[in-house]
């Protein structure tokens, strides 16, 4: 096994994680977007999970893009290590730049399976280097999604390093709370703020924090093929492998004297992925944007609590732009996106996560607020 971090010839690599709608690509896009004269290679995993990403951009293929700053970006569907390997193979070969890789997962992943990758497969190991497991955690919605989610708290529980977003939205109160529950929770990994994304690349890259010592304290299955690999379906919300759900994490670090307080504080009962769900709302009819509007409040008034993440690309009567719009329970944005092209067909797209959820009657209240079909 590859455990020396010392091998300089290694490509390191980064896992970003953290829970649905937390910052992960708000934090990536401006790693990819900055004059830092690093060639990134980013791994965007969607590993055929409910991606909301997958859904709105609709790629059937894998892609490479490569950024103004030499990054370069790709989207994968399946397998990480092929992927790796490939992309190992296309830069021995001249095809491809990069002296770093980036993983991306999605919300609902647990980092385990992919850090695993980094020391199953023989090849891997002869060419990468776990540098370290970021997580994003989201400062406003945090205390809720570790109440709630087992995946949201294996995240952090593998954390090397946590990047605290969105602490313009709480008091100083609320992150010290939040600060103090993830410092129980890993007392291991150091905590940062970053505001919209911004983290000094050095901050956040050639930690050297993987410790597989530390992994395994927390999960002894951890380099065990049988019981653990090869996880990367089962995000999926229907999963029953019950090998996948029974670790708990949070408590694993609780041998401080003030924890008992900490747990029977914050963490709420334990209920399991199962009813993490998502769907998607389609049509070829144009929203009515004032209506739209009034339901969707009306929704989050509602449902806001269990709704972790939605997404969509809106077609709005009258409105030559596309209308993107994303949140993250309660909190709602939207923006314009770029123009509808002539003669494209125009369509609705929208998705939705969340726990519980009364599909059908979102569904309802959604095709009340589309126009009426043209005749
Ligand atoms: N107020 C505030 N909003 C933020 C901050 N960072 C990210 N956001 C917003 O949070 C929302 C979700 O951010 P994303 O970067 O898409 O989150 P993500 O983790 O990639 O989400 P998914 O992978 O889609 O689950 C977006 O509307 C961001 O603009 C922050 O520091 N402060």
């Amino acid at each position: 096994m590859n455990t020396n971090p010392n091998r300089t010839d290694l490509i390191p690599v980064t896992i970003l994680t953290g829970f649905l709608g937390a910052g992960k690509t708000t934090l990536l896009n401006r790693v990819l977007q900055e004059q830092h004269g690093q060639k990134i290679a980013v791994i965007e995993n969607e590993f055929g999970e409910v991606g909301i990403d997958n859904e709105l951009l609709v790629q059937d293929t894998e892609q490479v893009v490569e950024m103004n700053n030499g990054c370069i970006c790709c989207t994968v569907r399946g397998d990480l290590q092929r992927i790796l390997l490939e992309l190992a193979g296309k830069r021995a070969l001249g095809q491809l730049q990069f002296e770093r890789v980036i993983i991306e997962t999605t919300g609902l992943a647990d980092p385990g399976p992919v850090a695993q990758t980094f020391f199953f497969d023989e090849d891997v190991q002869k060419l990468y280097l776990l540098d370290a497991v970021l997580t994003v955690v989201d400062a406003k919605h945090g205390q809720q999604q570790l109440d709630r989610e087992e995946t949201a708290q294996k995240q952090v529980a593998f954390a090397d390093r946590i990047l605290l977003s969105k602490t313009d939205l709480v008091s100083e109160a609320e992150r010290a709370d939040l600060s103090h529950r993830l410092v129980q929770m890993n007392p291991r990994a150091q905590i940062q703020a970053v505001h919209f994304g911004e983290a000094p690349l050095d901050t956040i890259l050639d930690i050297r924090g993987f410790n597989l010592n530390a992994r395994l304290d927390i999960n002894p299955d951890f380099l065990n093929p049988g019981e653990a690999h090869d996880h990367h379906d089962c995000h999926d919300a229907h999963c029953d492998d019950p090998a996948h759900h029974h670790h708990h994490e949070h408590g694993e670090h609780c041998d401080h004297d003030h924890c008992e307080h900490e747990h029977h504080h914050h963490h709420a009962p334990h209920r399991h992925l199962d009813a993490v769900q998502s769907f998607v709302f389609r049509s070829e009819r144009a929203f009515d944007m004032h209506k739209l509007e009034e339901t969707l409040s009306k929704l989050l008034e509602a449902y806001g609590n269990d709704l972790y993440r939605y997404k969509g690309l809106l077609y709005i009567a009258k409105e030559p732009r596309q209308v993107v719009f994303q949140g993250v329970h309660m909190m709602m944005g939207s923006n314009f996106g770029r123009r509808w092209n002539d003669g494209e067909k125009k369509s609705n797209l929208l998705v939705f996560i969340g726990r519980q959820l009364p599909r059908e009657l979102i569904e309802q209240e959604l095709e009340r607020c589309l126009m009426a079909p043209k005749r």
